[in-house]
C-alpha cells in the first residue's frame, strides 16, 4: 500500500530530553530523548514494561517527569494535566475509546469543547467545522449518528476527529491497529498520512512490526525504560527491530503439526442470545471442539464474539441452545461451576473479568483457583504457597514486576495479560477459552504465550480461541469460523485462507460477492 510521499521537515514540534519518570521501586522511563518533527508518522516500539505508556501519559500531561525537560515549537513547557497539553495541541487517542454511546457523533466531538456564540451553545458553526474536518482528512463522519451505531474503525475515527477539532497538531495513538481488521487498518493509515501531509506529526505506539515498517517514517525504539535506537523503516526488518527492542537474538518459530484428536470436549448447539430489547446477539450457533484442537473465532468486534464467550462460561443465560462439556450438558451451571470444573478463562477485558488492580499479584495468583493444590484446598488457602508459585509463574511468563508482592494495577498492560495466561495456563484445566490471549503483549512474549498454548494442544487440550490478531488467529487455529451479526457464517482452512480473504468475509465482503 502507498501511503504518500514524505513530508517530514526538519522542524522539531516535540522535544523530550532526559525524561526520566519513577513509579514507587520502578524507573518507568530513564534520560529518554525523542524528537518529532513536523509533518512526520513517529512510531514507538518496545517490549512490555519498556514504559512506552508512560512516556505518552508523561508528553500528554497525566503524569509529570521527576527529571528531563519537555518543548513544544522550540519552548519549554510545564504540563499538570492533558487539558495543559491540549492546550499546547497534543492530542492523544487511548486505546479503549471513551465516547458516549447515547450520544450522536457531533455531540461526542465537542463534548467539553463546545463553541458559543454569545453564551449559547454554537452547534451550527460545531457541524460546519467536523464537516470541513471530515473532508480534509477523509474521515467519512456522519455527525448525526448515534456512536452507538458505528464501527469500531468509524469509532476510532471520531476520537481522532475529536482531538483535532480541539486543534491538535500532534496526535498519539495508543496501539490504533489492535482492534481493526486489515482493510480498516488500510483505511487509517491512509488518514494517518492525510495528517502528515498537512503539516500534523502522529505519535503511535504498536506492536505489529509489520505495519510500523509500512506506515512509519521514524521508529523509535525503547528498551527497559530508555531510547536504544531511532531508525528508518527503509533500513530495518520486523526480526531486526525485534531485536532492538529484546537486546538479543530471537529464536525461530517451529513449525506446526495437528494434534487433533477425535473426542469432542465441547459441544455448542443451537446456541442463541437474546439482549434485553429482544434483539438476538448469536443466533443457532452449532460447533465442537475436539482434545487437541484449537478453534478458532475470527470476526469485527461486536459481532456475537463475547456472548459467546460468555454464554460458553456460564456469564449469560441463553434463550436456546445447549453447552456440553465432555459428555456433561453444562447449560444450567453456574459460571463458578465450570470454573470449578476446569475451564481455563482469559477475558476480553482482564481489568474487569481477571484482575484485582488493587490487590498485590500473588492474591491474583489465586483468584478462582484458591482452592487448588498447592495455593490451598476446600476450606483453607496457603499464602506463602501462592507467593512462591507466584514467583514461578513470573519467571516462566517473564511477567516483569519487582516481585509477588506488587500490586496489579502497577503493571504495564502487556505484562498484566502474561500474568492472567499464566495463571490460567497452570490450572488442571478441561478446555480453554481465550479472549485477546496477546493483546497488549509484545511479540517476544506473544511468542511465548503462542508456544505455550501450541504445547497445551499437543497434551490434549480443547482450546476456543477469539482474537482479533489474524496473524494469531491463521497461525494457532486448527478450525476457524467467521462470526458476523451473531451467526457463523464461514468455516475455513487456516491454512488455505489469507488474511486479506479472511477480512473480507469478516467484513461480510466475501459473502455479498458470493451471493
Ligand atoms: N502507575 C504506575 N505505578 C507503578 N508502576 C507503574 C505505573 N505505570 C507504569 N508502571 C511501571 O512502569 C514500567 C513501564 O510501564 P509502561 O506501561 O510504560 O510500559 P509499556 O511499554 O507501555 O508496556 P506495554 O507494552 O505492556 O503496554 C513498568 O515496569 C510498569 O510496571
Amino acid at each position: 500500500m502507498c501511503v504518500g510521499g514524505s513530508t517530514v521537515t526538519a522542524e522539531p514540534v516535540v522535544e523530550l530530553d532526559g525524561i526520566t519518570k519513577r513509579f514507587p521501586g520502578v524507573v518507568a522511563n530513564h534520560d529518554v530523548d525523542l524528537t518529532v518533527l513536523r509533518g512526520e508518522v513517529h512510531a514507538i516500539v518496545g517490549e512490555n514494561g519498556a514504559g512506552k505508556s508512560t512516556l505518552m501519559k508523561t508528553l500528554y500531561g497525566m503524569h509529570r517527569p521527576d527529571e528531563g525537560t519537555i518543548r513544544v515549537d522550540g519552548s519549554p513547557v510545564d504540563f499538570h494535566s492533558p487539558n495543559d497539553a491540549i492546550a499546547a495541541g497534543i492530542g492523544m487517542v487511548h486505546q479503549h475509546f471513551m465516547l458516549a454511546d447515547n450520544l450522536t457523533v457531533l455531540e461526542n466531538i465537542v463534548l467539553g469543547a463546545e463553541p458559543r456564540a454569545g453564551g449559547r451553545l454554537d452547534y451550527a458553526t460545531a457541524r460546519e467545522r467536523i464537516r470541513e474536518l471530515s473532508q480534509r482528512y477523509g474521515l467519512g463522519l456522519h455527525p448525526n449518528r448515534l456512536v452507538a451505531e458505528l464501527s469500531v474503525a468509524d469509532r476510532q475515527r471520531v476520537e481522532i476527529a475529536k482531538v483535532l477539532f480541539r486543534g491538535a497538531r500532534v496526535i498519539i495513538l495508543d496501539e490504533p491497529t489492535a482492534v481493526l481488521v486489515p482493510q480498516e487498518v488500510d483505511a487509517l493509515f491512509t488518514n494517518l498520512a492525510g495528517l502528515r501531509g498537512e503539516g500534523l506529526a502522529v505519535v503511535f505506539i504498536s506492536h505489529k512490526l509489520d505495519e510500523v515498517l509500512k506506515v512509519a517514517d521514524t521508529i523509535t525504539v525503547i528498551r527497559r525504560g530508555t531510547t536504544v535506537a531511532t531508525v528508518e523503516p527503509s533500513a530495518t526488518t520486523p526480526r531486526q527491530l525485534a531485536e532492538l527492542m529484546v537486546g538479543s537474538e530471537l529464536p525461530t518459530p517451529e513449525t506446526r503439526e495437528s494434534t487433533v484428536t477425535d473426542v469432542v470436549q465441547l459441544r455448542v448447539d443451537g446456541l442463541t442470545v437474546t439482549s434485553d430489547e429482544g434483539f438476538e446477539l448469536l443466533s443457532d450457533v452449532s460447533f465442537s471442539v475436539r482434545r487437541g484442537e484449537i478453534v478458532g473465532f475470527a470476526g469485527v468486534e461486536g459481532n456475537g464474539q463475547s456472548e459467546l464467550v460468555e454464554a460458553i462460561m456460564g456469564l449469560r443465560k441463553p434463550s436456546a441452545g445447549r453447552v456440553v462439556l465432555g459428555g456433561e450438558d453444562m447449560t444450567e451451571w453456574t459460571a463458578q461451576r465450570r470454573r470449578r470444573a476446569g475451564i481455563g478463562f482469559v477475558p476480553e477485558d482482564r481489568h474487569r473479568q481477571a484482575l484485582l488492580l488493587e490487590a498485590p499479584l500473588w492474591e491474583n495468583r489465586m483468584l478462582g483457583h484458591q482452592d487448588q493444590a498447592p495455593l490451598g484446598g476446600r476450606f483453607w488457602i496457603n499464602p506463602a504457597a501462592a507467593r512462591t508459585d507466584t514467583q514461578r509463574v513470573m519467571d516462566e511468563y517473564d511477567v516483569r514486576a519487582p516481585g509477588p508482592e506488587t500490586l496489579a494495577g502497577a503493571l504495564s498492560g502487556g505484562n498484566q495479560q502474561k500474568l492472567v495466561i499464566g495463571r490460567e495456563m497452570s490450572a488442571e484445566l478441561a478446555m480453554l477459552v481465550a479472549a485477546h490471549p496477546t493483546r497488549g503483549v509484545d511479540v517476544g512474549a506473544q511468542a511465548g504465550i503462542w508456544d505455550r498454548i501450541r504445547d497445551a494442544r499437543a497434551a490434549g487440550l480443547a482450546t476456543v480461541l477469539i482474537s482479533a490478531d489474524l496473524e494469531e488467529l491463521l497461525g494457532l487455529s486448527d478450525t476457524l469460523y467467521v462470526i458476523l451479526r451473531g451467526r457463523l457464517v464461514a468455516k475455513l482452512d487456516p491454512a488455505e485462507v489469507t488474511p486479506e480473504t479472511l477480512g473480507s468475509y469478516m467484513t461480510g465482503a466475501a459473502l455479498e460477492e458470493s451471493a
